[in-house]
């Protein structure tokens, strides 16, 4: 679970206001999808919560623990995808797998098999004997994706996962997260592609220049809007007339 209360953040000494006042629970079992324009503040309210930046104001809990107050502990409860998947890229795929298995404590009987079929699931067997950065976007981005499911934690946070992964790893990706969630933990992911959301989430909020505009679930979304039109429609009026 994920809970934020009243969360807002400024760059630029107040003159960006690039959070403002967020409030949002996702629940334990559900993909929760969190939908905005280019530069609406998906990325900065996720970087709070993962306590990457401090909020200015307002709290963030991970599974209760408060990413302020006890970091370590909200930071064991869950696995971040960033949207930037350049890392150590004088690694080897393994070494880059093993070095996440060691900072998380994955002991080695555990770790082996999870590095194997989470390799094999997305088909980067042979690939992980290579230099990261000898690979493509792609191949990068499902290294980031393994790495960060390796401790298997309760909760999921991904920014743009789906970026640059080839159908069938974004399928398969989906399916994990599908998986993840029915098995009653949590899944919470950024996206401005509509058709992600649209089939995958349980609800999904839309940010706009900083500010929530909308929380529920498709259905809500969809009576909201009193007309049953396509997300896309609905997408672009509701941000256009934020
Ligand atoms: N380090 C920074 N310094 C100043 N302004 C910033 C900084 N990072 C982001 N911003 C601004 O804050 C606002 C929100 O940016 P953010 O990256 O959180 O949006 P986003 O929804 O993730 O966008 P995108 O989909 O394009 O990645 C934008 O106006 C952006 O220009």
């Amino acid at each position: 679970m994920i809970e934020i209360c009243g969360v807002s953040k400024s760059y630029n000494r107040g003159q960006v206001k690039a959070v403002d006042d967020v409030s949002l629970t996702v629940q334990d079992g559900e993909i929760f999808g969190f939908l905005g324009p280019n530069g609406a503040g998906k990325t900065t309210l996720i970087k709070m919560i993962t306590g990457i930046l401090n909020a200015d104001r307002g709290s963030i809990k991970i599974n209760g623990r408060d990413i302020k107050d006890s970091p370590l502990e909200a930071k064991m409860q869950f696995s971040f995808v960033p949207d930037d998947p350049n890392i150590f890229s004088r690694l080897t795929g393994i070494e880059y797998l093993n070095f996440m298995a060691d900072v998380y404590q994955v002991s080695s009987e555990i770790r082996v098999e999870r590095i194997q079929k989470l390799l094999e699931r997305f088909e980067m067997s042979t690939a992980a004997a290579d230099l990261i950065q000898s690979y493509s976007h792609g191949m990068k981005q499902k290294i980031v994706v393994i790495g960060a499911l390796l401790h298997n934690p309760p909760v999921w946070i991904l920014d743009e996962p789906m970026t640059g992964l080839d159908p069938r790893s974004s399928y398969d990706l989906k399916e994990m997260m599908r998986e993840h969630a029915d098995a009653g933990k949590t899944v919470f992911f950024s996206t401005h592609v509509l058709e992600v959301a649209e089939k995958v989430c349980d609800r999904l909020a839309i940010i706009n220049k900083g500010r929530m505009i909308f929380c529920g679930s498709l259905e809500e979304i969809r009576t909201h809007a009193r007309e049953n039109r396509s997300l896309e429609n609905l997408f672009l009026e509701l941000t256009e007339n934020a």
